[in-house]
């Protein structure tokens, strides 16, 4: 018997650290059973404490990248996370324009957990114009999205104006995250479709090891597109498999420490891990 599977392209940096871009992406694409193919804006050198470099791809090879994938093996949804500069912003959405792609979840990565940037100045109104109009969802935190919507967001109701504000720059959904201190307890995601207001709730775990969370949210998103679920589905399965991830306990590295993509494989794999 032969068979085919949904696949994801991911276009995104690499984070030779594994938790989080990239790397993440294939993880939790693999993971939960699709087919992963991808489109690498930058290689980072990077680790659970901070990025050391960031070596840029040229845009034409990023469209290359994607020319060749659209070419062959058609992805059912998109998944974008950092781009670090306006050519390749630039570059992605002729891509994206010029194939037709459906299901694009853009993740407007500007930060790493560690704290060190991951766009450039300015790359922001570039991927506001270029990339949110193609959109299908796009998932800011909450310092990104204060970063989009000029909001100072310290309440849940921030959360909603700076959706609202948002939401005039993009066709698709907004998904603001509340990884972020706005509450201690909860970790509860406000997503806005088409002027209303739905909060995809979720309790807080104690954990620092947090890297690679957006990364791994908006390719489980995108994964839920792909198989055709709608957005609100895709987002809560996304939140749920984000949430077994994090709750695994994996604790590696030095700082913000990466989750565990195969939490739900585990029993049935031989490495089971030992004690950290
Ligand atoms: N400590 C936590 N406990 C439970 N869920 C979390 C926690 N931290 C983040 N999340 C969830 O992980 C996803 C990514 O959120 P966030 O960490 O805010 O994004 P980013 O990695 O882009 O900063 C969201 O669904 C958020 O609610
Ligand atoms: C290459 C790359 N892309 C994205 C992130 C953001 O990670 P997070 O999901 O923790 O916000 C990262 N640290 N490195």
């Amino acid at each position: 018997m032969t068979y085919a599977l949904k696949s994801v392209l991911s276009i995104a940096g690499s984070d030779s650290s594994g938790g989080a871009g990239i790397q993440a992406d294939i993880k939790t694409i693999e993971a939960l059973g699709l087919f992963a193919q991808t489109a690498v804006t930058a290689l980072t050198a990077q680790n659970t404490t901070g990025v050391a470099g960031v070596f840029e791809s040229t845009p034409e090879f990023v469209r290359a990248q994607m020319d060749a994938v659209f070419a062959d093996i058609r992805p059912d949804a998109v998944k974008i996370g950092m781009v670090s500069s306006g050519d390749l912003v630039r570059a992605i959405a002729s891509g994206l324009r010029s194939h037709g792609a459906k299901n694009v979840v853009v993740d407007p990565v500007m930060v790493a957990t560690s704290g060190s940037a991951l766009m450039g100045e300015g790359v922001k109104d570039v991927l506001v114009s270029e990339l949110f109009p193609l959109a299908r969802v796009v998932t800011p935190n909450i310092l990104e999205a204060e970063a989009l919507s000029g909001v100072s967001i310290s309440s849940k109701a921030d959360m909603e104006r700076a959706a609202q504000a948002i939401s005039a720059t993009t066709p698709g959904a907004v998904l603001v995250k509340g990884g972020h201190d706005v509450d201690a307890t909860r970790a509860d995601d406000l997503l806005y479709t088409e002027g209303n207001c739905m909060w995809i709730s979720g309790v807080r775990i104690e954990t620092s090891n947090t890297h690679g969370t957006g990364c791994t949210l908006s390719s489980a998103i995108a994964c839920g597109l792909a198989e055709g679920c709608d957005v609100e589905d895709a987002v809560v399965r996304a939140k749920r498999y984000v949430a077994g991830a994090l709750a695994a306990g994996l604790d590696m590295g030095q700082g913000c420490g990466p989750l565990d993509h195969l939490w739900a494989l585990r029993g049935a794999l031989e490495t089971r891990g030992s004690e950290a």
